[in-house]
């Protein structure tokens, strides 16, 4: 009663049909924009029997965001909630003190070994020779290709998993290693298997039925074989723990451990919170760097304004560091108009009430899964007067100098705001300035053009493209 209006419920099915895309859809979100225009920036929704309400628009979107009425996560069968016989673990899908206690402590712990910290950047810079190194291996290999496009960026994944893992378990893993190349490729697999609007990770009975099961079974096998991966590590750190001797937050996690009484630092949550960390962090990054390059490609001359001011600021023999941010100051306006733009996270993970709620004078009942549209903040036509432009100067002030857009929500916002927003912007902006610095990247002349499509998933991605690059230095 009195819950917001939306499209009609069917019985069982709900509201699903219409929250399916169309023939000339450009954006995964697209069916989703159609129901806000529509109905307004609350839509009530029914994912089968499971309601939903869409929820758009800058304050609505704040406010949600801010109340702790909603800082609950919806019951959702992830990977390793089933590991661990469906009891909630990690970071993303905990509630109340648990997650409270939880994220301070990985914060707190992840920075001491430099997460989001400038003291990161020599190790950002030495996987970026390995790049590098990758790049000039493949232009060397086939020159031929120059003609028709390499796929250089296949590499960027596993460098964007290697630099934050080194954090995590102090491993780096070299990019020939097939164990490794293996677990890039489920990582990726598993973001585009996702699906935000899906019931099926909702009712355990439509997990067993085949077809419907279909994305779901192949994620929950991507994911189990990365949890291994993890759970691999965590072994061995175990093994070899040495209370003098913390070499990375697995080590703290454990001595932590080791002191806690009330058993809530356990090893399955620690096995859940580097899952989290892993899978959240490493897509995310790698995807808004090729993006961005897929936008410096389609806009050469916005291209060579970026390396302009790299040369100017920086210059040619060293690379960008997070030092020289404050003052890259259209680098800065590219990188947020990249994320803005492309909108890896269109919307954050679905957030819950665990009681009934009163929201802008609807009720929203207890359990209500609210899907929460960051997309429509961040292409607001009203705030932004053209969305669909890719216009990096909108970030730029009257005094030259790189403008931040208080009005976006790029890493979604409130309590439960993304706990990786500082170690993402630095490694996307050295990635992505430091290639810029040193190749002139370009569409190759026999090749088609990078694909402008958007991959649909748990975020979205950029289809893979080919392109052609050109040693600069
Ligand atoms: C460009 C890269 C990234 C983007 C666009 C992004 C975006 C987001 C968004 C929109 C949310 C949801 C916030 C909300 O529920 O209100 C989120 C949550 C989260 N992100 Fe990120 N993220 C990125 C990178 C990272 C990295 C590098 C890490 C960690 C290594 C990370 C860890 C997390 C975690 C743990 C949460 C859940 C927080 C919680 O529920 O308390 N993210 N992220």
């Amino acid at each position: 009663k009195n819950f917001p209006p939306g499209p009609r419920n069917w019985p069982l099915v709900g509201t699903l049909p219409v929250m399916i895309g169309q023939p000339g859809d450009n954006h995964p979100f697209n069916p989703l924009d159609r129901l806000r225009q529509k109905h307004g920036n609350l839509v009530g929704l029914f994912l089968g029997i499971q309601p939903a309400v869409l929820v758009s628009g800058y304050e609505n979107v704040k406010e949600i965001s801010a109340r702790e009425d909603f800082t609950y996560r919806p019951d959702i069968t992830v990977v390793q909630h089933k590991m661990f016989h469906y009891e909630k673990s990690g970071l993303f899908f905990v509630d109340g003190e648990k997650w409270k206690t939880q994220r301070r402590f990985t914060l707190r712990h992840l920075r001491d070994f430099g997460f989001g910290k400038q003291s990161m950047d020599h190790y950002i810079h030495s996987e970026i020779d390995i790049l590098f190194a990758v790049f000039r291996d493949l232009m060397a290999k086939h020159p031929e290709q120059k003609e028709t496009g390499h796929d250089f960026l296949k590499v960027l994944p596993a460098v964007a998993i290697n630099t934050l893992w080194y954090i995590i378990a102090g491993e780096i893993h070299g990019l020939e290693n097939e164990h490794f190349i293996r677990l890039t490729r489920l990582v990726l697999k598993f973001f585009r298997l996702g699906d935000q609007t899906s019931p099926v990770p909702i009712y355990r009975l439509l997990q067993h039925i085949p077809f419907i099961n279909n994305n779901f079974k192949q994620q929950e096998k991507c994911g189990e074989e990365i949890m291994t991966f993890i759970q691999e590590a965590v072994v061995r750190h175990v093994d070899t723990f040495n209370e003098n001797d913390m070499r990375d937050f697995m080590d703290v996690y454990i001595r932590e451990m080791k002191k806690d009484s009330d058993g809530s630092f356990s090893e399955n949550q620690l096995i859940s919170i580097c899952m989290d960390l892993f899978l959240a962090g490493t897509e995310t990054t790698a995807s808004t760097t090729t993006f961005t390059l897929r936008y410096l490609i389609k806009y050469p001359e916005i291209q060579e304004k970026v390396r302009n001011e790299i040369y100017q600021v920086v210059g040619k023999d060293r690379l960008p560091s997070t030092e020289d941010m404050p003052n890259l100051h259209y680098c800065m306006a590219v990188l947020t108009e990249s994320m803005r733009h492309s909108g890896v996270t269109p919307s954050t993970p679905p957030k819950s009430t665990v009681k009934d709620v009163n929201f802008q004078g609807y009720n929203i009942p207890k359990g209500c899964m609210m899907i929460v549209n960051l997309r429509s903040v961040n292409m607001d036509e009203k705030h932004l007067g053209d969305p669909e432009t890719f216009r990096p100067e909108r970030f730029i002030g009257p005094d030259g100098k790189f403008r931040k857009d208080e009005k976006l929500m790029l890493f979604g916002s409130g309590t439960r705001i993304c706990l990786g927003e500082p170690f993402a912007k630095n490694t996307t902006f050295i990635f992505y300035t430091s290639i810029v610095q040193n190749f002139k990247l370009e569409a190759a002349p026999y090749g088609p053009k990078p694909s402008e499509v958007i991959l649909d998933g748990f975020t979205t991605a950029p289809e893979p493209f080919k392109m052609t690059m050109t040693a600069l230095n």
